[in-house]
Order: C-alpha cells, then structure tokens, then sequence
C-alpha cells in the first residue's frame, strides 16, 4: 500500500471537498455540497469533465458542471424542486480508500442532512449513497437508494455529467440512436430504455460510458441561444461540453426496506 491517503480535505471555490488520488495518479475533486464531482483526471493528466467558469462556488445553487446527482425529480417532471434536492445539499463522507489500486470515497445523504424546507417537501425516509472511484483511465460511480421509512415513494434519478470536449459541433455520440448522433444546434432529449453501453467520440478521443440499473439516458447542450440566456455559463462555453446523463426517468416505486442501485462505469 502506498504512503499517502486516498482523500485529502480541500476546497473548490468557497466548498468544502475531498481531492482523492489514486496510487497511479488519477484524481478527482468532490464538493460535499452535491456529492459533487467536479473533476477527473486520468492518470493520463488529462481532465474528462467540464466545469462553467460562470458557476456559483458557495452553496448558494447548483453547480454547473461536472457530475450534479439528480434525485428525487429529473427537470421538471414532477411537483418538487427542478432536478431534486441532492444537488444542492450537502452529504457526508463516509468511507474513503483504496481498493485493488482503486482510491475511492463514499458520500451519504439522508432527511436529517436536508435544509429545513426541502425536508418538509419531500417527507419520505431515505439513505442515499454515492460511491466514486478512480483508477488509471477510469472512473466508477454506485448511486444507492435505500427506503428506510414507513410509506413508499418513487423517484427519478440521474448522474448529470458534463463531458469536456474540444468542440460540441465535431463530437459523436454512439448507441443513444441507430446512427451516430451530432449535435448541430440545441439539443435536449430523453432515450428511454437505453443500450446499456454507449461512446463518446471527440476528434481522437473515444470514451466508452456503461450503465446499470440506470436505463435511459439523457443528452443536453443548450446551444448558443440557450447559453446565452443562462446566467451560470458564459457565452460560448456551450461549446465545450456535453452532457450525456445516465438516467432513471421512472422509477420503481420503493416499498419500505427496499432499495435499488445504479451504476455507471467510464473509461
Ligand atoms: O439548468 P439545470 O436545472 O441544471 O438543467 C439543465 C438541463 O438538464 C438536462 O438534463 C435537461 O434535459 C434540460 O432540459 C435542462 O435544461
């Protein structure tokens, strides 16, 4: 076993986080707030994920970029707040270390943890858990949702990442439909009942991006208008990334005790 910790304490912009390094060199930054990662680098040094130089650092909205844990709610595609609460709460660490030259950490998020009024929206008993891991060119990340309450809920739940591209107009998409997808202008759709293995293709690059338990899959780019419009992007950084989400758009309804698990694994 290596001399050195797997997570160290840190900060990204005003945000407690955790910077872990894998024994290869492979690192990732997680905020606390959102379970957040923010970034990855591979043991290649090369960063893999997309980071607004516009976004808010202080806990007072959600980040943009990086990988946003989406639950209970996907956009607006129910009564509760847009994308849910986990983004903008702030979890727990649980565990950090390695594992077979992985360096990995867990984070956890339950009622107590949620502000006040997001409690009082939502008032089911949960545990969430998020478990990410790197090593050499990979990533690994475990989203668990456990029902331990006394009524059942469903839910909805993504991992919302920013891909980091040189240029959103030259890249592909593999496996999201029969021919390789383009993106020419604003995009925002929703692939139910996805193939469980898709790529990303940027110039040279290929990232191979598989899901489990996660079955449908969401891509967005808003494009120069919608960018423009946002206030947490500038101008033209809707050409740097491109969000292809793992997804859970309708969720089985968990009965008290129950849980389900998704999975998604990039390299
Ligand atoms: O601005 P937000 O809340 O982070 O959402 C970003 C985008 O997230 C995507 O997942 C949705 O499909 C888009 O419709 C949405 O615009």
């Amino acid at each position: 076993m290596p001399h050195m910790d797997a997570a160290i304490s840190t900060t990204f912009g005003q945000l407690p986080a955790l910077l872990l390094t894998a024994p290869d060199g492979a690192q990732a930054t997680i905020t606390l707030y959102g379970a957040h990662l923010i970034s990855w680098q591979g043991a290649d040094g090369r960063e893999r994920l997309f980071c607004s130089t516009q976004s808010s650092l202080d806990g007072s909205r959600a980040i943009r970029g990086g990988v946003p844990v989406i639950f209970p709610q996907f956009a607006a595609r129910g009564e509760g707040m847009r994308h849910g609460f986990a983004r903008v709460s702030t979890w727990r660490v649980l565990e950090t270390g390695f594992d077979d030259g992985w360096a990995f950490a867990v984070f956890a998020l339950a009622p107590a943890d949620l502000a006040p009024d997001h409690a009082a929206a939502w008032p089911h008993g949960f545990a969430l858990s998020l478990r990410v891991a790197i090593r050499a060119n990979e990533l690994s990340m475990r989203f668990d949702v456990q029902n331990t309450g006394t009524d059942a809920f469903p839910f909805a739940a993504a991992l919302h990442t920013y891909y980091l591209v040189d240029e959103v107009a030259d890249v592909r998409i593999l496996g999201v439909e029969p021919e390789e997808l383009a993106i020419t202008d604003k995009f925002d759709h929703v692939y139910e009942g996805v193939a469980p293995r898709l790529a990303l293709v940027d110039g040279g690059v290929v990232l191979t991006l598989r899901q489990e338990g996660f079955t449908d899959a969401v891509v967005w780019n808003p494009g120069a208008q919608d960018a423009a419009a946002l206030a947490d992007m500038a101008d033209e950084e809707y050409r740097r990334f491109v969000c292809i989400e793992p997804a859970l758009l309708n969720g089985p309804t968990l009965q008290p005790g129950e849980g389900w698990r998704g999975e998604y694994h990039v390299s």
